[in-house]
């Protein structure tokens, strides 16, 4: 029990602890030791910005991103989403995720622009390293990964959709979703561009990255940005209607299917992890690229006066 608990600290356990025994352990893929439940049990645990919820019926996690006021994607959220879809990933009884919002109108905003503003190039190099973790947990995760985008998604916010297998969308025509960089006078790195290939092809991507479009619901549907619109109070469970026919396929195909498309794009980026961090170091530290942030930061505050 108390190895238990040093293992998931936060974590609320709805079934019987006390009857956890020996024998109630599985061992991950990895070779770790994990706690073993009955059929019928859940589990939800909750971190400072993400809860997640596992339901041992099912084999699936909803994993809920709460940070105020935008689900920016701060250092320590990129750390805390990493280490969560990592976990998951090692749990066996996991066969998906369901990623999704608890903030009213926003899926994430995306990286956090103040991890980026005025900071010295160590931080940077440390954000940055956090931003391509997230996206490798993601992309390659061998979980069924469906984004519930229950609000605007922005930028990383929507890598972090495009990561997914699966995107179902809020169909609020207020809700916008789109790889926004160059409007901030940012330009997205190249496994931001070949995700986005891989999920909306060239030309699209052309258009998309070069104008920095954010799609309303509609034009999102329309290039494939996402896969299904659906009324706003039914994203979660049409998320979990789309999970369950990932789930009817055996595991070990989809996922050496899932691996063979998406492989070649994260070694190109483990191949050139480093050279990455340095040139987003370089770039985002230059002068004229703060200037465009702050005035970026300053459009966006005063949008609300
Ligand atoms: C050869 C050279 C190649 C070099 C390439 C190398 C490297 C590449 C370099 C850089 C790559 C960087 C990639 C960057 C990716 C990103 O994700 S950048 C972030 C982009 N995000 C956005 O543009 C979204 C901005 N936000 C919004 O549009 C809206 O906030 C909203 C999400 C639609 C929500 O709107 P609303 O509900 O009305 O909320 P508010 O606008 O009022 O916002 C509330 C407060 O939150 C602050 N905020 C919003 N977004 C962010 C953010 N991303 N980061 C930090 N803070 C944010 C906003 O200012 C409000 O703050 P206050 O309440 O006023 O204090």
């Amino acid at each position: 029990m108390a190895t238990l608990l040093k293992l998931f600290p936060t974590c609320t356990w709805t079934g019987r602890l006390a009857h956890l025994s020996r024998k109630g352990w599985a061992q991950s893929r990895s070779g770790r030791l994990l706690p073993c439940f009955p059929a019928s049990q859940r589990c939800a645990s909750t971190t400072s910005y993400l809860t997640v919820e596992m339901d041992d019926n099912t084999g699936v996690a909803v994993v809920t991103m709460k940070s105020p006021p935008v689900n920016s994607l701060s250092l320590d959220f990129l750390t805390e989403f990493s280490i969560s879809i990592e976990k998951l990933e090692m749990d066996r009884k996991c066969r998906g995720v369901i990623l999704t919002s608890g903030l009213p109108k926003v899926f994430s905003a995306g990286l956090d622009i103040m991890e980026m503003y005025g900071k010295g190039p160590e931080h940077c190099a440390e954000f940055w390293r956090a931003v391509q973790e997230m996206w490798l947990k993601l992309y390659g995760s061998n979980m069924i990964t469906i984004a519930a985008v229950n609000g605007s998604s922005p930028a990383g916010g929507c890598l972090m959709a495009m990561a997914c297998d699966y995107r179902i969308m809020a169909d609020n025509p207020k809700y916008s979703i789109g790889l926004n960089e160059t409007l901030l006078g940012i330009v997205a790195p190249f496994w931001f561009k070949d995700t986005m290939m891989n999920t909306i092809g060239f030309r699209a991507t052309e258009l998309a990255l070069q104008l920095g479009l954010l799609h309303n619901a509609p034009n999102a549907l329309r290039v494939g940005l996402v896969d299904e619109l659906v009324p706003e109070k039914e994203v979660l469970s049409a998320a979990s209607t789309a999970i369950s026919k990932w789930l009817a396929i055996p595991d070990h195909a989809r996922q050496i299917t899932k691996s063979m498309m998406r492989k070649p794009t994260i070694d190109r980026l483990l191949s050139h992890r480093d050279q990455d961090i340095n040139n987003f170091v370089s770039f985002i530290t230059k002068d004229s690229i703060q200037k465009s942030l702050q005035v970026y930061m300053e459009r966006l505050k005063q949008r609300k006066t």
